[in-house]
């Protein structure tokens, strides 16, 4: 479970970009960030993922402060909180099993990255994964092969063999077709409640948010105006963001 207690984001010498946000959320949740540009989307994801420092707040994952973490403790809670970008960055000369055995920039030591060494047991549970997202006739293919759709879901089968269990993406479905943009989505949905992980996603545009997820965080000048469970955004709602 993640509680976020009075998460502020103040820019040194500039806006509060993020204001006083609490919320919980628990294993098996798909959650989307709606709002406005500008409203703080990519921050509160940015600040999930510590990509950003805290100005203020209290971040507590599966019973562990995050903030008081240092090293050990910090490079677990990346493995276990993953980012995924709006276009995944993968090695473009490697294939997708490479790629997921690999990991991402901030999952895996800068060594293996370097290298690109992996141990032999990493390949079970690497094809085992992409076969769950579907791809494993694409598991030989070079990432400069991948279309944008198997590169989103190469990118989520790559977090989760490096142990993630929050997905916070930004924005993952922008410019892909809707065939594309559904798989990518329903593979997350079904992966929250088949295996209890967390899914913090933007997803401004259209009605991927009603489709998709359990619960919708409305932001607007980066408070949180409303947190709906269980049914759609009321007209109301929609004119706020
Ligand atoms: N490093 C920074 N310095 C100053 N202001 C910043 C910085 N990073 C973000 N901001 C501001 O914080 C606010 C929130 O930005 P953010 O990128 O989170 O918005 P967003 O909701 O994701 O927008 P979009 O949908 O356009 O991506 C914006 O007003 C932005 O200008």
């Amino acid at each position: 479970m993640i509680r976020v207690s009075h998460l502020t984001k103040q820019i040194p010498g500039g806006p509060k970009v993020l204001d006083d946000l609490s919320f919980e959320i628990e294993a098996g949740e798909f959650v989307a960030l709606k709002g406005a540009s500008g409203s703080g989307k990519s921050m509160l994801l940015r600040c999930l993922a510590l990509r950003e420092k805290w100005s203020k707040g209290t971040y507590i994952f599966d019973q562990v402060n995050v903030q008081e973490q240092f090293l050990k403790g910090r490079s677990k809670v990346r493995r276990e909180i993953a980012y995924l970008e709006e276009s995944p960055r993968l090695y473009q000369d490697k294939t997708a099993l490479r790629n997921v055995q690999i990991g991402s920039v901030n999952q895996t030591p800068f060594w293996r990255r370097w290298t690109g060494m992996v141990r032999s047991d990493d390949y079970m549970g690497a094809m085992d994964t992409i076969e769950k997202l579907g791809l494993l006739d694409k598991a030989h293919m070079k990432g400069n092969k991948l279309s944008g759709g198997e590169r989103q879901r190469i990118a989520i089968a790559r977090a989760l063999v490096h142990g993630a269990k929050v997905i916070l993406a930004d924005e993952p479905v922008t410019g892909l077709d809707p065939h594309s943009a559904d798989q990518v989505l329903g593979d997350l949905k079904r992966l929250c409640k088949e295996q209890g992980l967390i899914v913090i996603a933007a997803l401004h545009q259209g009605d991927y948010a009603e489709r998709f997820a359990d619960r919708t965080f409305g932001l607007s000048g980066g408070k949180l105006l409303f947190d709906v469970k269980g049914r759609r955004l009321t007209e109301m709602e929609r004119r706020k963001l």
